[in-house]
């Protein structure tokens, strides 16, 4: 069997194989809400044959979304919709996760294909973003966010814990912290972006206090059968890049002290001067360092999109689980078509019986 379709295990969780389809906001809920859209987005993604599909960036209060249109779960009334996407996951084979975020300093934007930028001051659409410092983002998210006080600290974690236990209650059973991308949570690790001056800056024990109070915090409402699990970005490419992974594998640590379960390894964009090395798998040697040297599994992705990238990361055991995004955009159906492609025994049973049947003797007439 290849690396790619063999089981894995964490927890009580059992998941059929190695590809994740990673959240990615689809930026059409409306007040948080979810809608009709995301429902059979998520039915068609689960259906392709993914062990687990993580439901997009979901903000834990309003001020958390990253654009009006994000999905989000800091009310009740947000449940309803959010357990029909994870029976509609479910009910194709697949684990129903989610991941929990507040933007910070990059909320209050327009949706990509309308501009990617800050909502212009004045506009009634956007409000006011806030961060562990007074420093704007820049380049096309340049609006200045207030400086949080410690009230402010509180209320975001009792918001992670509040919108932790509404996911329980939607039926989610894998639960992503999102400590990544430039958000608030990666905002506090950032020297870019923190320079405060109270204990929650200033070394990395100050840096990493937000992100280990809200990860023990959301430790305690989670139960402990499901998997408990964090996109962090451990690397910015801004060159301090040894220093920052560094502290990373540090505070990756105290994670797994904490109850941690597994590390989804990303990068910080916390800075628009970064210089990423776009490339396949690009970030596949730091995923492997990061479990290597903290013994956390690890899931990682970036440009893991075709099935012998896809079965060489887990094969070279750089990473546990491979998060393949726009290319299941692309083609919901990606795990049927790594499935032949890998020769998986019976491929077309990774897809639900009523199409897996009648796939089992079809092949396309030849290709031009
Ligand atoms: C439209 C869209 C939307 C999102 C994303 C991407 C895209 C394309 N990504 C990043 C995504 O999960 C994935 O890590 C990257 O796209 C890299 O993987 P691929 O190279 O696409 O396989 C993303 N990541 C995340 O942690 N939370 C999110 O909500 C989103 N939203
Ligand atoms: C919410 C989140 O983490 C997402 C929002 C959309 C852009 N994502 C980051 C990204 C950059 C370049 C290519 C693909 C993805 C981060």
């Amino acid at each position: 069997t290849p690396a790619l379709f063999t089981p894995f295990a964490l927890k009580n969780t059992q998941l059929r194989n190695r590809i994740v389809v990673p959240p990615m906001c689809q930026y059409t809920a409306v007040d948080g809400f979810t809608t009709d859209w995301h429902a059979a987005h998520y039915a068609g993604l689960a259906r392709g044959g993914s062990s687990l599909v993580i439901v997009e960036a979901t903000a834990v209060s309003p001020e958390g979304r990253i654009t009006p249109g994000c999905a989000g779960l800091w009310d009740d009334r947000h449940i309803a919709g959010m357990a029909a996407v994870a029976r509609e996951i479910k009910a194709a084979g697949a684990v129903a996760g989610i991941q929990l975020a507040h933007a910070g300093r990059k909320a209050s934007a327009n949706r990509p294909w309308e501009g990617d930028d800050h909502i212009a001051e004045g506009d009634p659409r956007g409000w006011e973003t806030i961060s562990p410092s007074a420093i704007a983002y820049g380049a096309n998210l340049p609006q200045v966010p207030r400086e949080m006080t410690r009230e402010d600290i509180a209320r975001v974690q009792a918001d992670f814990v509040a919108a932790t236990r509404r996911a329980v209650e939607a039926g989610f059973e894998w639960l992503e912290l999102h400590f990544a991308h430039g958000y608030l949570a990666q905002s506090f690790f950032s020297v870019h972006a923190n320079h405060r001056t109270d204990e929650y800056g200033g070394d990395l024990t100050g840096r990493s206090r937000f992100l280990l109070e809200t990860l023990r915090a959301v430790r305690k409402v989670w139960p402990e059968t499901f998997p408990l699990t964090a996109r962090f970005g451990v690397i910015e490419f801004d060159g301090r890049d040894e220093e920052t992974l560094e502290e990373a594998i540090t505070l990756t640590r105290q994670f797994k002290a904490e109850g941690l379960d597994m590390l989804n390894v990303s990068v910080g964009f916390s800075t628009p001067d970064a210089q990423i090395p776009w490339g396949p798998a690009f970030l596949a040697p730091i995923a492997e360092r990061v479990n290597r040297e903290t013994g956390l599994p690890v899931a990682s992705s970036w440009g893991i999109d075709t099935p012998l990238l896809a079965n060489g990361v887990v094969e070279k055991k750089q990473m546990d689980l491979v998060m393949v995004g726009r290319a299941q955009l692309a083609d919901p159906h990606w795990p049927y078509v790594a499935a032949l492609k890998l020769g998986l025994d019976r491929p077309s049973w990774v897809l639900p019986p009523s199409y897996a049947h009648w796939l089992e003797r079809y092949r396309p007439a030849a290709s031009e």
